[in-house]
């Protein structure tokens, strides 16, 4: 088959492939923007596979950049964009790259396609639009199944990784996984625990953020995969009541960890501890622990200005949007993000006044500075006080009178 009028990225990068053509070397089009191009997809990078070895690619562009040089991948960056180009290569082993006998460089295009993991992801690209397709990728493609490359078994055992990827893109694409490579997955879901945390963390939020979540959570939860999970096993009918709900996918990773969160029920620490274990960054941790405490506020229907404040414009967004997907949010965000936005300040330091201010009108610096401060930007934010330079200072004056 032969696709007529490439997308651009791939005119872009003609270039490229000529001038490896041009050494007496093959090049090709693979993987995802393959792929996606043939299901009208926008296609993010655009990735070569080539039978020249590394030091040959290198030799024959100006600007490369070892990116993952052990498994045979160079980055050529051509007018400011970068072309991930890897040689042709079997493997014993996909995540022990970095042992050097892991790696066998080929010169076959066929042998390489082999090792890849989904018949999918197998498919070739030539510049003048035609589709090398060994595996009847095309098939799969047409059928909207996600099938292992020959026996799924070898291709887990080479990188288990690859099994929450089955899941990821089956949220993704809205395909089902064929029945070996399901078995395949059931068989060798433990081997998911010898793979870095921050590997599946990537695969599981791609899954959830993909339009058809239910698609990838069935398989995830049907095969068993998601033991294999950090701190997932108890949370089985979580999970399963979670899949019957999710109509859509999620609009960003925060809401993933709180739509989880708020469904596991977990406590505060109970968040932090999931979320380090996952190895999250710490800014994650702490808007998770906003929204989550958002959430309840929505689904509770106690949101007042101070809660709408502490949470701010972003998290108050993902936050309905989490509650919205487990039906229980009654307001439009449109109408939370208003009365956000109609509040006097958005931050302490948009207060009509300063502790200077207040020194300055003889309050003396230590604790009851910062009670104080603390108690006009809480009514300012309810609306108790208007954010104005002299009222806020009898205010404050009054409010440490009272409590002395
Ligand atoms: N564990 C993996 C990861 C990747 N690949 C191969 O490498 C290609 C590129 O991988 P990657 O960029 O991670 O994913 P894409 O398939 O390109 O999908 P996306 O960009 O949507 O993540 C895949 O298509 C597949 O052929 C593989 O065989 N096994």
């Amino acid at each position: 088959m032969r696709i007529e009028t490439l997308p651009e990225e791939f005119v872009k990068a003609q270039p490229i492939i000529d001038t490896i053509e041009a050494a007496g070397y093959e090049a090709y089009y693979v993987g995802g923007s393959v792929r996606d191009t043939l299901l009208n997809l926008p296609i993010h990078d655009v990735d070569i596979a080539t039978s020249a070895y590394p030091e040959e690619v290198k030799s024959l562009f100006k600007r490369t950049v070892d990116t993952g040089i052990e498994h045979g991948t160079v980055m050529i960056l051509d007018h400011g964009t970068g072309y991930e180009t890897t040689t042709f290569r079997t493997e014993s082993g996909y995540q022990d790259y970095r042992r050097p006998d892991s790696v066998k460089f080929v010169r076959s295009l066929k042998e390489d396609l082999n090792r890849r993991d989904f018949t999918i992801n197998a498919l070739a690209l030539k510049t003048d639009g035609t589709i090398i397709d060994y595996f009847d990728g095309l098939g799969d493609l047409k059928k909207h199944r996600i099938r292992a490359v020959g026996d799924p078994e070898k291709r887990f055992n080479e990188d288990a990784l690859r099994m929450m990827r089955a899941v990821r893109f089956a949220s993704q694409l809205n395909f089902d996984i064929d029945a070996d490579t399901i078995a395949g997955i059931e068989h060798h879901g433990r081997l998911l625990t010898k793979i870095a945390v921050e590997r599946i963390h990537v695969e599981f939020v791609k899954m959830l953020l993909g339009n058809w979540p239910a698609k990838g959570l069935d398989v995830f939860m049907n095969t068993g995969l998601y033991q294999y999970c950090p701190d997932f096993e108890p949370y089985k009918d979580q999970f399963n009541q979670l899949r019957s709900q999710l109509t859509s996918g999620l609009s960003n990773e925060t809401a993933v960890w709180t739509l989880l969160a708020v469904t596991f029920e977990l406590s505060s620490k109970q968040v932090n501890q999931l979320l380090k274990d996952w190895k999250s960054a710490n800014q994650l941790i702490d808007d998770v622990q906003v929204a989550v405490k958002a959430v309840h506020a929505i689904t509770t229907q106690t949101v007042d200005a101070w809660t709408l404040y502490q949470t701010g414009h972003d998290l108050i967004a993902i936050a309905n949007e989490v509650a919205g997907q487990l039906g229980d949010s009654t307001y439009p965000t449109a109408d939370l993000l208003a009365q956000y936005d109609a509040l006097q300040i958005h931050a302490k330091r948009a207060l009509a006044i300063t502790g200077q201010d207040l020194m300055a009108a003889g309050i003396k610096p230590g604790p009851q500075l910062g009670q104080a401060l603390n108690y006009l930007e809480r009514q300012v934010v309810e609306g108790q006080l208007n954010n104005q330079k002299v009222g806020l200072l009898t205010a404050a004056i009054n409010y440490l009178n009272e409590k002395a």
